[in-house]
């Protein structure tokens, strides 16, 4: 358990990379890694990576390194990844769809039970064995199956009623697709995923290496 509740969320936000490619080590049965090797592996330095441990107890031990599968374990705690979560999607288009078909998530222990849409063409199909209910049964299966996670992949118009109907319904978390920045009470987690600030901080990259490249070229 963490030495320290104050953790940054520069550290937290870091944990999954460690989880990754920690679990990717003991996919190639890497048992044991340095700090230094880690670093290489994961780009941050190796006394960036001794103090984002330190914060979680340390596990590394002087000149071992770290137990590989010790730390992925303990990672996968500090995550809460070592419990399975219930979720639902609302708002089954693209993107929701998309989210359905990824087996992924559920590896991880999020497991989507079901997923609700207005659109009455789509209620009552099934994504990938998750059927699809009416919006107005969202509440009540919600209650019903103690859900923790809703995502939202509806359009942003409406982003911020279906985020109050999750909370209203009892939800611990929202994953929030839509690009708007909801409102919920403090003890409700929102986590967001937006693409596009992703792709603008690669165009902020692109244009910022363009101009050191044509600042290179005037000095030669
Ligand atoms: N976060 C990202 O990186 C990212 C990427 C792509 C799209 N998006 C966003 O995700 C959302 C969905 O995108 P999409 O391409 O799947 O759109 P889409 O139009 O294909 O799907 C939206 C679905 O929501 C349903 N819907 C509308 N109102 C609803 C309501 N009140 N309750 C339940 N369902 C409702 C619609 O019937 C439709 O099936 C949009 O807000 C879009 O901007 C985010």
């Amino acid at each position: 358990m963490p030495k320290n509740r104050n953790i940054s969320m520069a550290v937290i936000r870091r944990l999954p990379k460690y989880n990754r490619c920690l679990g990717d080590l003991l996919e190639r049965e890497i048992y044991r890694i340095s700090s230094k090797e880690l670093s290489g592996i994961l780009g941050f330095t190796a006394s960036q990576i001794r103090q984002d441990l330190n914060n979680f107890g340390g596990f590394g031990q002087q000149g071992y390194g770290y137990n590989v599968e010790e730390l992925h374990n303990e990672i996968q705690k500090i995550l809460g990844l070592t419990k399975d979560y219930k979720a639902v999607v609302v708002g089954v288009g693209n993107l929701g769809q998309a989210i359905a078909n990824h087996t992924n998530f559920e590896k991880h222990g999020f497991k989507i039970l079901a997923m609700f849409d207005i659109n009455p063409n789509l209620i009552g199909l099934q994504i990938r064995g998750t059927p699809v209910y009416d919006n107005k049964e969202l509440h009540g299966y919600i209650k019903e199956n103690d859900v923790e996670i809703g995502v939202i992949t509806t359009p942003k118009e409406v982003a911020q009623s279906v985020a109050d109907e999750l909370v209203e319904a009892g939800i611990k978390a929202i994953w929030n697709f839509a690009p708007v920045d909801l409102k919920v009470p403090e003890d409700v987690v929102v986590e967001d995923v937006h693409l596009n600030e992703s792709l603008f901080i690669m165009s902020y990259l692109i244009k910022e290496k363009e101009m050191l490249k044509a600042l290179e070229d005037q000095e030669k």
